[in-house]
């Protein structure tokens, strides 16, 4: 059984890997390497070669502890990135923003999915991207970037999100949303303590009852940082294995830092996927 699955109008026949590009200064996991936009290129076409199939263009850290960024400062860092990747390669860009302006002048620039931690949740964000008539990630966060760490709790994190999702779509395809447009995502490491987290990915599976494309964004995180004991540069195997799990329990879609080692891994699924 091999995967097949829609974003919009794009059809992948194998799990999609989404190359992070944090053009922020204070991002988690490669922070501090604040990226000019010649620096910022560069990255974007090494991920290519290395098998990106979505870029992630971010120009406001969404890690535990960020400080908000104001919208001129977010549109400044991505608009014409955004359309400098897209006039220069031939890969989908996705905009990771819960601004409406950010949404609207990047996909004017190209931009040809909405990324939002938010799930659209911020003020006209549901309209604008229903106006922008581009595929969209809906993520579950409990509470807010800046908080959201301080003490999660859930009765059962695993129906909570799962019911999160469902009426995020609903609010979604009622704004005028396409449901084949919709990505769904459960927000690892959004408002959640290593346990609920794992159980997150032991039981990704669940998440196929929505019908809808899965995104898994584990990459570097303290899930696996608390875990092991280790810096998030140090967490790649633990980020391959976590791609793994989520893939062999049906997500489609990786959004992570190492994007070679992840496209082999998932090369790897795939050509045993196709042996069956
Ligand atoms: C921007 N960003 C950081 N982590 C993420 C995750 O897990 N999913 C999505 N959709 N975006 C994320």
């Amino acid at each position: 059984m091999t995967i097949s699955f829609n974003i919009g109008s794009h059809q992948f026949q194998r799990p999609v890997v989404m190359g992070i590009l944090n053009l922020t200064p204070d991002s988690f996991s490669d922070g501090g390497s604040y990226l000019s936009p010649q620096q910022a290129l560069l990255r974007v076409e090494q991920m290519l070669e290395q098998g990106a199939d979505i870029i992630d263009v971010g120009g406001e850290s969404t890690r535990p502890g960020a400080a908000a960024v104001s919208v001129e400062e977010e549109l400044a860092r991505t608009v014409d990135v955004v359309a400098e990747i897209k006039q220069r390669f031939s890969c989908l860009v996705s905009i990771d923003t819960s601004k409406p302006e950010v949404m609207q002048q990047t996909v004017a620039a190209g931009a040809d999915i909405i990324n939002d931690v938010c799930a659209l949740e911020r003020p006209g964000a549901l309209q604008m991207a229903a106006e922008c008539g581009v595929p969209v990630c809906i993520m579950h966060m409990q509470g807010e970037p800046r908080s959201m760490q301080s003490n999660p709790h859930y009765e059962d994190v695993l129906s909570e999100v799962m019911t999160y999702l469902k009426q995020r779509v609903e609010s979604c395809v009622a704004a005028g949303i396409q449901r084949e447009n919709i990505i769904v995502d459960p927000g690892f490491g959004f408002g959640k303590t290593l346990d609920h987290n794992f159980k997150l990915l032991a039981h990704l599976s669940e998440f196929n009852q929505l019908g809808l494309p899965i995104l898994a964004g584990m990459s570097r995180k303290s899930m696996f940082g608390k875990l092991l004991d280790k810096k998030p540069t140090e967490l790649e195997a633990a980020s391959i294995a976590g791609a793994l799990i989520a893939v062999q329990q049906g997500a489609h879609i990786f959004r992570v830092h190492d994007v070679a080692a992840t496209a082999d891994a998932l090369r790897v699924y795939s050509k045993v996927q196709m042996s069956k």
